[in-house]
């Protein structure tokens, strides 16, 4: 789930950008990079790590310009080598650069168009290159030497068309400014907002508000589905709706666990979401079980805290913090591959036995997905002394595959797959177990914006809204994505041919 940002001033953006990939890192810790625009000149600095450590201050100097976009990756197609961290670039027409979060899931039938019919190179499996090429070979079509915002739309509309998944992207023209656009269905969100300088008015992109706002800009709005926007090079803005009968689909798990609570994704505050979300599995519990047991609520840090807090509040029993975590130990789920994610849950997370001797604890999580989280974390509070331990988790149970820019491309990975709440229960060594309802889980979300009729709710009940998942494609992607094809995938593209990258 990358985080991307684009920002235009009147000086230099590339501190601006770096400060706010450190603010959107929660949404891929794999690679992150930069790419600024001074004249007719890219700079570019992308490679594998956290935001703090791919960037000394020789790149920061490097990275001139007025006009630039940035990406933290968590890869879902191609591999993790450093060549496929972003933005991507290609240099017809014009000199283009972007930045992708999300997954188009026609990724294969367009390689083979651009590739047969619009003659273009692709240098890696990576699917943003080929959002990329689509959307350079489009710009071409208008054949033109000085670029207008109608022809940029017409290009965007054009993607639209072809493209199938999810997709927000930022872009930078060379000679004319930055371009953003959002998937017609607005599976993955895109805001934008403002800063008024001395100088003039400035303008930011950014996966989540929290980017904006850490950066003293003002949110503006969502950018819609389907839409475009440009801030060209004279800092003037343009916005247009690009695509055909768009709807807005928002991603349900970006409010379980990707966003950070303080964002306001389409309209609705995240941190009021996650605590609706607990009110709900609070009276869940309450219904199916008035005559509990439990002494205390504690939460699995980080995400569960604000939907616990509220699980807490509504039982009426304590909220104790009796998992400490490593700050310096990222997010386990959105790493690569299963054995660091399960060694990771240890080093992240330490149990204060006090907390946990002799009671009856409820362990609350945001959700459950693979298992790797509660199965360790629910030995760990029986080796710290819990009597009975029993657990929540404020979404539904994750059964089915994500195909639009979460790395959960297989059913068997997932827990809960064909598994009853019992048998998971069973499976993660809880005394007890109890998971959201989904309309529940809807309404907890749906609540902050009514004008929000439909959800990607995917991976909790198999409909894809783009209408062209089929199983023939889940088997692919399942096939690509196991832990062993993207290792030998990995050690593969090491060595590719990369543009030039400052090291
Ligand atoms: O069932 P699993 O496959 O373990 O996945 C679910 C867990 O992973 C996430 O935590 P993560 O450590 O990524 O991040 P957090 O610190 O934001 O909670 C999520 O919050 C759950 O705790
Ligand atoms: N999580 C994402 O948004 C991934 C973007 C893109 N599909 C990649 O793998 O780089
Ligand atoms: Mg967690």
């Amino acid at each position: 789930m990358c985080g991307i940002v684009g920002l235009t001033g009147h000086q230099p953006v590339n501190q601006a950008i770096y400060d706010a990939l450190t603010v959107v890192q929660h949404r891929g810790q794999d690679a992150a990079g930069i790419m600024t625009c001074e004249g007719d000149r890219l700079f570019l600095r992308k490679s594998n790590g956290l935001v703090r450590d791919v960037f000394a201050a020789e790149h920061m100097l490097r990275l001139r310009g007025n006009m630039g976009i940035g990406h933290c990756r968590y890869p879902t197609a191609g591999s993790s080598s450093s060549s496929e961290a972003q933005p991507l670039y290609t240099n017809s027409p014009y000199g283009i650069a972007l930045a992708h979060n999300g997954n188009l899931t026609n990724a294969g039938e367009l390689r083979e168009l651009l590739y047969r019919e619009d003659l273009r190179h692709l240098n890696t499996d990576s699917d943003s290159e080929i959002l990329l090429n689509v959307f350079a070979h489009e710009l071409q079509r208008a054949g033109k030497l000085k670029l207008e915002a109608g022809d940029i739309f017409a290009a965007v509309s054009a993607v639209h068309h072809r493209c199938r998944g999810g997709y927000a992207a930022v872009a930078l023209i060379t000679g004319y400014g930055l371009v953003a656009f959002r998937d017609p269905w607005g599976i993955r969100p895109l805001v934008f907002g403002v800063r008024e300088t001395e100088q003039g008015r400035e303008y930011m992109v950014a996966s989540e508000s929290v980017a904006l706002s850490a950066l003293g800009f003002e949110l503006v709005r969502d950018v819609a589905p389907g839409e475009g926007i440009i801030i060209d090079s004279e800092g003037q803005l343009h916005t247009h709706q690009c695509a055909e009968g768009p709807s807005a689909n928002p991603c349900l798990f970006e409010f379980v666990y990707f966003a950070r609570p303080d964002s306001i994704m389409d309209d609705v505050s995240v941190y009021k979401a996650r605590l609706r979300m607990g009110d709900t599995l609070a009276e869940k519990i309450n219904r199916e079980w008035p005559d509990n047991d439990i002494d205390v609520v504690i939460p699995i840090p980080d995400t569960s805290r604000t939907a616990a807090l509220q699980v807490a509040f509504q039982l009426g029993v304590k909220y104790r913090e009796g998992f400490m975590k490593n700050r310096y130990i990222g997010r386990t789920f959105i790493m690569p591959g299963q054995k660091q994610r399960k060694k990771s849950v240890r080093q992240k997370l330490n149990a204060i036995d006090l907390e946990f001797r002799g009671k009856n604890v409820l362990l609350v999580d945001d959700s459950i997905v693979r298992g790797t989280t509660s199965r360790e974390i629910i030995q760990m509070a029986r080796d710290a002394g819990a009597k009975n331990v029993y657990f929540a988790s404020a979404a539904p149970p994750v059964r089915y595959p994500n195909v639009y820019g979460i790395d959960m491309p297989t059913t068997d990975e997932l827990i809960a797959h064909g598994r009853s709440t019992e048998e998971v229960c069973e499976l993660i060594g809880a005394d007890r177990l109890f998971y959201q309802d989904l309309p529940d889980l809807v309404e907890a979300v749906r609540i902050g914006n009514p004008g929000l009729k439909t959800f990607d709710t995917s991976v909790f009940d198999g409909h894809y809204v783009t209408g062209d998942v089929s199983e023939e494609y889940l088997a692919r992607l399942a096939r690509e994505r196991s832990d062993a094809a993207k290792s030998k995938k990995d050690n593969q593209y090491r060595g590719v041919i990369d543009l030039h990258n400052a090291s």
